[in-house]
């Protein structure tokens, strides 16, 4: 059935997520902060900063005005960047006058509070201002979704009509939404590879080879679900689409922001100048702080995290990051615990 979906927030991602909505006969508008851009999503049907040769729908509007973006709206998609999603869904929640269904698709962990996305909109959007919140998470570049590229990810909420909601509200023969009811599983796994990605791209950028990427890989993973677990996801969560299925395309990809930031920290480059060039958010980064004393908190051991955290903020060199993890004190692969 046609809905009307609100869009919140006009980035990459947004964007993209909401062409595929207006293609999947959704009645949509998307609200973002710059003038300009909006303007040029309502006239040209672009938006080249973030999607360069892409044309949108023309049914597809643009608005700066979030009361009349979200106005009988039956679903509200939040898609800014991790740490703008409290301060949106405020503003969201002082002008919203009816009970939209929530679903977000950001990746990361609240700089400060440690806390989830999910548990952030929960706690800035009373509950008779919403129905309940989803989490839309997978392996996905807008840049590949936005030419109808094969793309699978997940629709998580414990209620599961809500997932299901979500599910038919995006899928079609392009984009296949799967259902989840782990959402502390989907929004660790989510969160949490952008710090692996980083450093999968430092080891590209140094200039080692495939064994590298895998190590990396594996033992990332297994350091996301011993935070995950802990936390209290179902470690099977893991070995979906939220985690290795994230981590494998987050990981490989040359879309990936978080895996091109670290490309060019590999290469010697300033964190300072990479993220302002990337003009795009670079989530891994915030989001190494949070995992990091968050698994200090918890006493949760993360090496790879912790190298990336003292390359990112106390100036360790790259190769002595890699060169501490690889000696530190030799284990069992089997030690890996979920308790
Ligand atoms: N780009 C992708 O392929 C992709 C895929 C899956 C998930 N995500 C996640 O989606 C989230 C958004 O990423 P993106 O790629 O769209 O980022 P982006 O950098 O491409 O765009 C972010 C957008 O948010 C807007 N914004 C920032 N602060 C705002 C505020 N306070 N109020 C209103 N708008 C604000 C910016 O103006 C920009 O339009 C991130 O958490 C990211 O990890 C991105
Ligand atoms: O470009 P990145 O590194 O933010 O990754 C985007 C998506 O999360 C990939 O699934």
């Amino acid at each position: 059935m046609k809905q009307k979906v609100a869009v919140l927030g006009a980035g990459s991602w947004g964007t993209a997520l909401a062409k595929t909505l207006v293609e999947n006969g959704h009645d949509v508008m998307i609200w973002g902060n710059h003038e300009k851009q909006i303007d040029e999503i309502n006239e040209h049907h672009t938006n080249t900063h973030y999607l360069p040769d892409v044309k949108l729908p023309e049914a597809l509007k643009g608005t700066l005005d979030l009361a009349a973006c979200i106005a009988d709206a039956d679903a509200v998609l939040f898609v800014v960047p991790t740490k703008a999603t409290r301060e949106v869904a405020a503003k969201f929640a002082a002008v919203c006058q009816n009970k939209p269904v929530v679903i977000h698709a950001s990746k990361g962990l609240e700089k400060d509070t440690h806390k989830r996305i999910s548990v952030v909109l929960a706690e800035e959007i009373p509950a008779d201002k919403r129905q309940d919140i989803v989490v839309l998470s997978g392996p996905s570049h807008a840049e590949e979704v936005a030419v109808r590229d094969v793309t699978t990810i997940t629709a998580a909420s414990e209620n599961l009509a809500s997932a299901e909601y979500v599910q038919s509200l995006f899928s079609n023969e392009y984009f296949r939404i799967y259902t989840n009811q782990d959402v502390i599983g989907v929004e660790t796994g989510a969160a949490l590879k952008n710090i692996i990605a980083l450093g999968a791209g430092a080891l590209h950028g140094l200039g080692f080879g495939d064994n590298a990427k895998a190590a990396i890989m594996t033992r990332g993973l297994a350091e996301i679900s011993r935070l995950g677990v802990a936390m209290g996801a179902d470690p099977l969560t893991f070995i979906g689409l939220s985690g290795v299925g994230d981590l494998i395309v987050t990981c490989t990809s040359v879309h990936s922001r978080n895996w091109r930031a670290g490309d060019l920290l590999g290469k010697g480059h300033k964190l300072d100048g990479i993220l302002e060039n990337m003009g795009m958010i670079v989530e891994g980064v915030s989001t190494t702080r949070a995992a990091y004393e968050l698994a200090q908190e918890m006493g949760i051991e993360m090496p790879i995290t912790q190298a990336i955290y003292d390359v990112l903020y106390n100036d360790v060199d790259v190769d002595d990051a890699i060169r501490a993890i690889m000696l530190r004190d030799y284990k069992s692969e089997q030690e890996f615990t979920f308790n």
